[in-house]
């Protein structure tokens, strides 16, 4: 699969026509492990620690669409300061490429299912509008009682679609290339 880094942002944001795919998610969900997985090479830097990737990163595929790897919430080290700039980041990216955005992926790990911030992340995009779904995320690690939970939970906040995955075993990969590749069939 064709995929080139296209840039790193904390400010000025990208002003071109190209939709795109977000990731949102807590800190050390697994969003850079589900983008490495996608286009098959580790072009997104997988952090050890939680909190790593602070900036929003944007890779291009197949030269038409373009997935968006933005910083992690919910990560407890981190300043009130530093809390805040994530915050007017997040609003400013969402307000300014809102046109752009063909989904949003909302990372959730299988074993845990949704926390608070990722509810309250649900009902901000539903509020705004925004095309979202959930992906729950190393799903290799749970077992079918705590994966069950976490579907049955989601369902209960009112997630109307999900998909399963694991970066390690390539699980879901083809259902969120779908998802992704249906964006050329919207440009044709
Ligand atoms: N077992 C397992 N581990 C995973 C999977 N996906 C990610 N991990 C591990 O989880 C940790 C965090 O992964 P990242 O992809 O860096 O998570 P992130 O959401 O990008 O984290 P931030 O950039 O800090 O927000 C790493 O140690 C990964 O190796 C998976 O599918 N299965
Ligand atoms: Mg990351």
């Amino acid at each position: 699969m064709k995929v080139e880094f296209l840039g790193s942002y904390v400010k000025d944001l990208p002003q071109d026509n190209i939709k795109e795919v977000v990731f949102v998610g807590r800190s050390n969900v697994g969003k850079s492990s589900l983008i490495n997985m996608l286009v098959g090479k580790p072009i997104a830097k997988v952090g050890k620690e939680p909190g790593r990737t602070r900036a929003i990163n944007v890779f291009l595929l197949e030269d038409y669409i373009k997935l968006v790897d933005v910083p992690g919430y919910g990560f407890a080290k981190v300043s009130k300061e530093e809390r805040e700039s994530w915050k007017e980041l997040m609003e400013r990216y969402f307000t300014e490429r809102k046109n752009n955005i063909k989904c949003v992926f909302v990372l959730i790990d299988s074993k845990v299912g949704p926390t608070e911030l990722d509810r309250l992340m649900i009902e901000w995009l539903r509020h705004k509008g925004i095309n979202h779904l959930a992906v729950l995320t190393k799903s290799d690690k749970a077992d079918q009682r705590e994966l069950s939970k976490s579907l049955k939970e989601l369902k209960r906040i009112g997630v109307q679609k999900v998909i399963i995955t694991s970066a390690k075993e390539g699980r879901g990969k083809k259902e969120l290339l779908k998802v992704i590749m249906e964006a050329k069939a919207e440009l044709s």
